[in-house]
């Protein structure tokens, strides 16, 4: 909220004061990147990047993380980007830090170094790999006299210029180029001009590049909202943009005494914490990025859940609203927790963090040379999550690129299986900690296993899940009773997999395995029948890319009892694998790798019962249901979202695989007139912001949005005939009602897959009532946004009205229901990047079309029991016991996790009437903005 000027989103800088247009990204007089500066841009704005979104260097341009060349400039990724989501006092990495692929990385080293009070400092000795932009010519200096490490700033350009680190008073680390000045400035040809230069020495660029980036606004939008700027004139020339050092010391001292302590300088004026950013020509000081009231956290403080402001112990009000600190204050003992990931000579040093909304930290350095990030306490909610995604942004980055090192792996591996009582590390946290941060660490794990492979993929996830007490407890319970064995991945294994880095690179969703043509006879409601309908149709569906384990030693499963979707895509994976494996050869299979893997092992593969996987699947879905956007209607303030829920984790990455794999073998069946007529639809024009390629199944409809070429009226067209719903379809729709995700009273028996391209859009709409409440859609490829409102309209290129965004995930279920569907009309904005849904929907029987017969094979579905179901599923054995036990607890951690994840989740836009949110310690935060 703007604070009563401007609009929501607007920034004030912290470096000269302006107040900037939410869509800016960098101050439009000083060119001072937002970063996190602005407290009052609430968590959830729209205005705040994401990750992966990057900066145009050329054009400052802000794009999504899909794009690969810049919008406007048309500069390519690879050579123009840094990141949109920056940390206080970080340098902005370009593209071959930030986009880091494993490939070719093995001699990276990275030292992202702490700075002792929480300037975060990035030193990077690269590789040639790296080095994109010339880094080549960026001379890496050793230690120097100040003790600092090897750094590199980022390359861009040619330039010559060197980087001399400097430490300061507390041990912080700084990096600038040799010979730098105040107010010198970079290029983008990466020549270091000094301050005095309006134009660049060796390319007459001029100093800057016209800034004006926008964020989620289509450039309609920023030019429409740029001509209604209200400090028009504010800008002053850019010449005079860039405060020197001792301006700058001048602007942060007040709001940084005693936490930021000024340093020797290296450069010719005395300055206070500094860094400069090579990607655009200023200087940022480390306290104005932290922003006003940016303190450091220490014990007893509190951060107000209402207004999140950071206030010192001895306070009782919070400092900023007034508000009681009693009830409404977040711990004031935060937890505390680290971890350590080792990778080859790499280790992840603890990972730790009071909570997250008060206090992350990282350590992440080769062995014996350590380094630190620190990330200062945060006073907001939004600042903690932007912390979030850099800690992951870098951990991802690191991870994926020392993860090839993998020839040691499996001496960390192999401490997997290690219980609590071994591992000195893990002793050292209490339990709660532990699973705060096997949790953090479950959650992002697609993020942080993006570029790994599958085996690498699985020594992080174990690594993760081990430091949950309660799997390990169980994990060694059910060592102990049933002489199950823990997954450790083996020489084999390992070596394979560096023998095969190419293939060890590209894990992704892309690179799964395809388990498509598995033939299971399991029945198709187990979890195993996903391969029965693997195939959905009775066409063959392409193979896709392996990670080079095919046919190969695949290390035994673990007992798992908790698993993240990407642990269950692997094992599917695995299994799928394996399977196919044991098609392939039945008769030799004994002597087949195999076989030959378990020998080597001596473990035998774990056997819980695809039920009891499922269960357990099922049990680790999340849902959130306690959306709110509160609006007026017909004079009544209601919960325009009552009703919605938000389902992740419903589908492991190897199946959305081949649902993606099959809808574009449907693509392909419509083109070549494989299906009925009505059963395909695509738009005549490829346009950007046309409707999306669509195919229907059960019933065909049109859309008020969507009109046919008939005209005809909206809702189900009785006597059209489409193709009946695919095998693989009602093997979703099945899982869907088992798994709690839409009532076995309402099981769909049509549904419609929308395949979006880029820019591709649905208006606002209600979905016609032909078909009931509640339905749901299910997301695949990419994350986009669909957007809710009572009255939403577009009132301007890319601008809503009365929007409240969700993101909604791949692999998750939006659940359409009440007001949510009712109330709240929906559509989904221009996509980023390709993405496939599929909304599948109940018909009112009177709406049927003619003729048409319900699926049998959808008929009687029941959910899954929560509670009499368990003890059956989990067989009462022994060994079993021991997973009920913790089934129960984890029901427990479930909800607190879920909590939290929902805190996380939120996500708010600025024109609802009255938004609450769920704020830390899962304390509602209301927002009123009646006049929206
Ligand atoms: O594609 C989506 O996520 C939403 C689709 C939708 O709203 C619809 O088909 O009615
Ligand atoms: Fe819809």
């Amino acid at each position: 909220m703007g604070g009563g000027e401007g609009r929501e989103g607007d920034w004030d800088c912290s470096g000269c004061g302006n107040r900037n247009y939410a869509f800016r990204s960098f101050c439009n007089r000083c060119k001072q990147p937002r970063l996190l500066v602005d407290i009052k841009t609430p968590a959830d704005s729209k205005w705040l990047p994401r990750i992966g979104d990057w900066i145009c260097t050329g054009c400052t341009n802000n794009n999504y993380a899909s794009r690969e060349k810049c919008k406007k400039c048309g500069q390519p990724k690879e050579l123009a980007a840094m990141p949109a989501i920056a940390m206080p006092g970080a340098s902005l990495p370009t593209h071959p830090h930030y986009f880091a692929r494993a490939q070719g990385a093995l001699e990276q080293k990275m030292n992202i170094g702490l700075l002792g009070n929480g300037a975060l400092q990035q030193s990077l000795p690269l590789s040639s790999n790296w080095s994109l932009g010339g880094a080549d010519k960026y001379e890496i200096q050793p230690a120097d006299k100040y003790g600092a490490q090897p750094a590199s700033t980022w390359p861009l350009g040619g330039n010559q210029t060197s980087v001399l680190p400097y430490t300061n008073q507390t041990n912080q680390l700084v990096i600038f180029p040799k010979g730098w000045r105040s107010g010198d400035w970079i290029c983008n040809c990466g020549f270091h001009n000094y301050s005095s230069r309006a134009q660049c020495k060796k390319c007459n660029a001029s100093m800057l590049p016209a800034i004006g980036t926008k964020r989620l606004a289509s450039e309609e939008f920023v030019h429409d909202w740029d001509n209604k700027r209200l400090n028009a004139g504010h800008t002053h020339g850019l010449q005079q943009a860039y405060p020197g050092f001792e301006q700058m010391a001048g602007s942060v001292s007040n709001q940084t005494t005693g936490v930021y302590p000024p340093y020797p300088s290296g450069s010719s004026a005395a300055a206070p914490n500094f860094q400069v950013n090579v990607q655009l020509p200023h200087l940022v000081t480390t306290p104005t990025l932290l922003g006003k009231g940016a303190k450091q956290w220490r014990d007893g403080d509190w951060m107000c859940t209402n207004c999140n402001n950071h206030n010192y112990a001895s306070r009782s009000e919070c400092n900023r609203c007034k508000t009681q600190r009693d009830g409404l204050a977040q711990p004031t003992a935060p937890a505390k927790i680290s971890y350590d990931i080792c990778i080859r000579d790499f280790i992840i040093t603890q990972f730790e963090f009071r909570d997250p909304y008060s206090h992350l930290s990282l350590k992440i350095s080769p062995s014996g040379s350590p380094g630190i990030i620190t990330i200062l306490p945060t006073f907001s909610f939004a600042i903690s999550i932007l912390i979030k995604a850099l800690l992951l942004f870098v951990v991802s980055a690191i991870v994926g690129s020392l993860i090839l090192c993998v020839d040691s792996v499996q001496e960390y591996a192999m401490n997997d299986g290690r219980t609590r009582t071994d591992d000195p590390f893990l002793l050292s946290y209490n339990d709660t900690d532990l699973q705060i941060a096997s949790e953090f660490l479950t959650t992002w794990l697609p993020f942080l296993s993006r570029d790994l492979c599958h085996h690498c993929t699985r020594i992080l996830s174990d690594r993760i899940r081990s430091l949950d007490p309660e799997v390990g407890g169980d994990v060694e319970s059910s060592d102990r009773e049933e002489n199950l064995t823990v997954s450790t991945p083996n020489n084999t294994d390992l070596n394979e997999c560096s023998e095969n880095q190419d293939n060890c690179n590209t894990n992704s969703l892309g690179s799964s395995k395809d388990g498509a043509d598995v033939n299971d006879t399991a029945d198709t409601n187990s979890l195993g029948s996903w391969k029965d309908g693997a195939n959905g149709w009775s066409e063959p569906i392409a193979k896709a890319s392996t990670c080079g384990t095919s046919g190969s030693p695949v290390p035994t499963e673990s007992p798992r009892v908790r698993m993240s979707w990407a642990d269950m895509a692997l094992e599917d994976e695995l299994e799928a694998e394996e399977e196919d494996e044991a098609n392939r050869q039945p008769s030799d299979r004994h002597a087949s790798s195999g076989e030959a893997t378990m020998a080597v092992k001596g473990q035998p593969k774990p056997e819980l019962p695809r039920e009891q996987r499922e269960y357990i699947r099922f049990t680790n879905v999340r849902r959130k249901k306690d959306f709110i956007c509160l609006e007026r209607v017909k004079g009544k303030i209601v919960n325009i979202l009552d009703g919605l829920e938000l389902h992740t984790g419903v589908f492991s990455a190897a199946e959305q695989k081949r649902i993606v794999d099959f809808v574009y073998m449907l693509q392909e069946m419509g083109k070549k007139g494989e299906l009925k007529e009505r059963t395909f639809t695509a738009p005549q024009k490829r346009m950007r912001g046309k409707g999306c390629v669509t195919i229907q199944f059960g019933c065909c409809y049109t859309d008020n949005y969507a009109k046919d070429k008939n005209d005809n009226p909206s809702g189900i067209l009785q006597n059209e005939i489409v193709d009946p719903i695919p095998p693989l379809f009602k093997v979703i729709i099945t899982r869907l009602v088992r798994w709690h995700v839409i009532p076995p009273s309402c099981v769909p028996d049509s549904c419609i897959v929308n395949i979006y391209d880029e820019g591709d859009c649905i208006p606002p709409h209600i979905d016609n009532h032909d078909f009931l409440r509640p339905f749901c859609t299910v997301s695949f490829l990419s994350e986009c946004d669909i957007v809710f409102g009572s009255n939403l309209k577009i009132v301007g290129a890319g601008k809503l009205s009365g929007a409240f965004a969700i993101p909604l995930p791949v692999g998750s279920v939006l659940v359409l229901n009440r007001n949510g569907a009712d109330v709240a009309k929906h559509c989904v904005p221009a996509v980023p990047t390709k993405r496939i849904s599929i909304t599948f929907r109940k018909m009112d029987e009177s709406r049927w079309p003619f003729g048409f017969i319900p699926e049998p094979d959808l008929q009687g579905l029941q959910p899954l029991s929560y509670e009499e179901d368990r003890s059956r599923r989990m067989n009462p054995s022994k060994s079993n016991r021991a997973v009920n036990r913790q089934a129960v607890r984890r029901e427990d951690y479930r909800d607190n996790a879920r909590n939290s994840d929902e805190r996380g989740n939120t996500h708010l836009e600025p024109h609802c009437s009255i938004q609450i949110q769920l704020g830390p310690g899962n304390r509602r935060r209301v927002r009123m903005n009646l006049d929206g």
